[in-house]
């Protein structure tokens, strides 16, 4: 049985942050997604996520300086310490949410820079950060993303986030399948999650329709197809990562937008 959680920097943009817990846990969720919750104290939100019945299944790790264009600190040369700082706030922020999974973003590669030495880099913090997050209980995620949303963003294809947790090879660092920017940089996604999500290696996925970024059922994104692959490969493998709905509420705008767009998912969901 598919299992979708509510990715709360996108949906309910109607309410208070805060508020979203309630509102997914309303609609029938029982797990969110929080991309970057660290104004809210740990403890704050914990209390929001239990009062509302839901799980905090992913956060990501301080990315940097968002506004200034950093899409993640792990493959920038000379941010060593600062990539450090933010895997242990990301860290100890999750154990405090009780968020089991932890989106540690790549970066972007400078115009002119070498995309070996910085494929190099990433390794070697991921591996650095992979053994604080088996310390922690916390698996570490990396998420292939596509670069008409993301220019210049280093991972962008699964076979190569694949071949890096590979060579890694510690259980607590796992592909997050988005995809939305699987279907932008790769195509064929019932291909792709026939390929990848058998392998053990993807730990959590998400989903939008393509190319808008609104509801699955809008767009190209053959979207049954994608959801009838993955729930036979759970049925088969035991494979039982979530489903984050991050997209855009086509009537993101208006109150109830959200909710109003979830008809896709009725019929499809598990809150185990
Ligand atoms: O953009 C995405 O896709 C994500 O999953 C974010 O966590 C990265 O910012
Ligand atoms: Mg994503």
């Amino acid at each position: 049985m598919l299992r979708f959680a509510a990715n709360l920097g996108f949906l309910y943009q109607d309410a208070p942050f805060l508020d979203r817990f309630q509102s997914a846990a309303r609609d029938g969720f029982a797990a969110v997604e929080c991309l970057f919750p660290y104004d809210v104290p740990a403890a704050e939100l914990r209390a929001r996520a239990d009062e509302a019945g839901v799980k905090v299944v992913l956060i990501n790790a301080p990315p940097g300086d968002w506004s200034a264009g950093e899409r993640g600190l792990a493959s920038l040369a000379g941010r060593d310490d600062e990539f450090r700082d933010s895997i242990e706030r990301g860290l100890d922020y999750a154990c405090h949410v009780g968020s089991p999974r932890l989106h540690v973003l790549a970066g972007v590669l400078p115009a002119g820079a070498s995309r070996d030495a910085a494929i190099a880099r990433y390794e070697a913090a991921l591996c650095w950060a992979a053994e604080q997050g088996a310390r922690a209980g916390v698996t570490l995620m990396i998420e292939p993303i596509n670069p008409y949303d993301m220019p210049g963003y280093l991972l962008q294809r699964q076979e190569e986030a694949h071949a890096i947790v590979e060579r890694i090879g510690s259980a607590h660092l796992r592909v997050q399948m988005d995809l939305y920017h699987c279907a932008r940089v790769e195509g064929d996604v019932v291909a792709q999650v026939r390929r990848w999500l058998p392998t053990g290696r993807v730990a959590h996925c998400q989903i939008a329709g393509v190319p808008g970024r609104h509801e699955p059922d809008e767009g190209s994104l053959d979207w049954r197809s994608v959801l009838g692959a993955i729930d036979e490969i759970s049925a088969a493998t035991g494979w039982e990562g979530w489903i984050g709905c991050e997209y855009r509420p086509r009537r993101g705008d208006v109150a109830c937008g959200t909710s109003d767009g979830l008809v896709w998912m009725r019929g499809l969901t598990s809150k185990d």
